[in-house]
């Protein structure tokens, strides 16, 4: 399939009203995409199926499914993909935040501050919803253009007409399982990127990320992956886009993959990088002080159960093995983070960052600032 004529599917299935989903993996030059052949609204609740997923922050509403058997599937090229305007790079963004939307959320840190000092909570990821009025805005654009910006996140446009359109660049994988072994990662605390890589970071940013590392292995082990046969990088410096990270990899193996999976997912979503410490009081804390909606931000999306045929390896001494081809069920499932979602006439960007007693209520609001940049490089360009 030639990158032009999927881009223009992508039109026609969005004009019919028709759901899909489109997306490229982190560092990957292939994509792929989904087309659904009904408006049917599809749900997952025990993560059996096999197809596309797309799961709210709040884990008692629907799961999204787009099954695998009830669409299309294509592959494509992101590589040649060519946006026909000037790049977006080097644009200065207008910032629409207006004093009123920094006062609201400056006080939210606040409130978060008071239950962080008073020992209720440990850490509590406070968010923001900012609203852009659009012309005439075109998603697959906007999708070609986040293809092009961010190599190294998983991007994405998603559909469906009983839903809503959202896209996003996001760093942060929630969930990797091929057979049977899974990767995660731990990912918080954030600085601007300023050329290099070889940053420090401070004691807040440290806490943060460890509180985040701690939690992904408590919850494993509490459904039954030892933290023996859990693997674990150094803490690292991770860039996305033009912020920085702080990062540590986790991975290990499961024992049934596919039963496990309801399981797993429960234990690591939502996680301490988009919700807090203790899990159940910071996200009480979240659905009642925000005072908006998340939705799908800060959920998390993507292929589920997917087979994967193997050819065993050429290597092997044993030549009757060539003959043999293992079927392997693949997910890999991403936060939904620096996302947006497009509505007739304006787009809504999601932004939020991670409070902890250290905090300091207006180096977080200009981190939130600094995050809906990811979303603005494509908007205002
Ligand atoms: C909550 C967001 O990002 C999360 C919070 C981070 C932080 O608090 O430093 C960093 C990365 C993400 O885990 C967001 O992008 O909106």
């Amino acid at each position: 399939m030639t990158e032009g004529s999927i881009f223009d599917i992508l039109r026609k299935q969005y004009d019919n009203k028709l759901p899909f989903v489109a997306y490229r993996k982190p560092d990957e030059q292939k994509g792929t995409v989904f087309l659904q052949d009904s408006s049917e609204l599809f749900t997952s609740e025990d993560f059996l199926e096999s197809g596309f997923i797309f799961a709210p922050f709040d884990d008692r509403r629907q799961v999204i499914l787009i099954p695998e058997d009830a669409a299309q599937k294509h592959i494509f090229d992101t590589n040649v993909v060519e946006t026909s305007a000037s790049s977006a790079e080097g644009k200065t963004l207008l910032n629409h935040s207006s004093e009123a939307t920094k006062e609201q959320h400056v006080a939210l840190v606040k409130k978060g501050l008071e239950k962080l000092t008073s020992g209720e909570l440990d850490k509590v990821v406070l968010s923001r919803k900012e609203q852009i009025t659009l012309e005439n805005t075109d998603p697959v654009s906007l999708f070609r253009e986040l293809l092009q910006n961010y190599p190294t996140a998983f991007v994405y446009l998603w559909y469906h007409p009983k839903v809503g359109c959202w896209l996003a660049a996001t760093p942060e994988t929630l969930l990797k399982v091929e057979g049977n072994s899974f990767k995660t990662m731990a990912l918080a605390g954030t600085q601007k990127f300023n050329g290099s890589t070889d940053v420090i970071w401070g004691e807040k940013e440290k806490q943060e990320q460890l509180f985040v590392t701690d939690s992904i292995l408590e919850n494993l082990e509490r459904v039954g992956v030892p933290s023996s046969g859990i693997k674990k990088s150094n803490v690292y410096t991770a860039k996305a886009g033009s912020l920085l990270h702080l990062r540590t990899d986790i991975s290990g193996r499961l024992h049934d993959p596919k039963a496990g999976l309801k399981n797993i997912i429960s234990a690591l979503h939502p996680t301490p990088a988009v919700c807090g410490l203790p899990k159940e009081k910071a996200k009480e804390f979240i659905l009642s002080e925000e005072g908006y909606d998340r939705e799908f931000y800060t959920g998390f999306l993507g292929e589920l159960n997917l087979q994967k045929n193997i050819q065993r390896s050429r290597n092997t001494r044993n030549v009757e093995n060539l003959a043999y081809r293992t079927v392997k069920h693949e997910s890999a499932l991403f936060v939904n983070l620096r996302c947006m979602k497009l509505e007739v006439d304006h787009a809504n960007i999601f932004v939020g960052g991670g409070i902890t007693k250290d905090s300091n209520p207006e180096a977080e609001w200009e981190e939130t600032v600094n995050k809906a940049q990811t979303m603005k490089k494509v908007l205002f360009k």
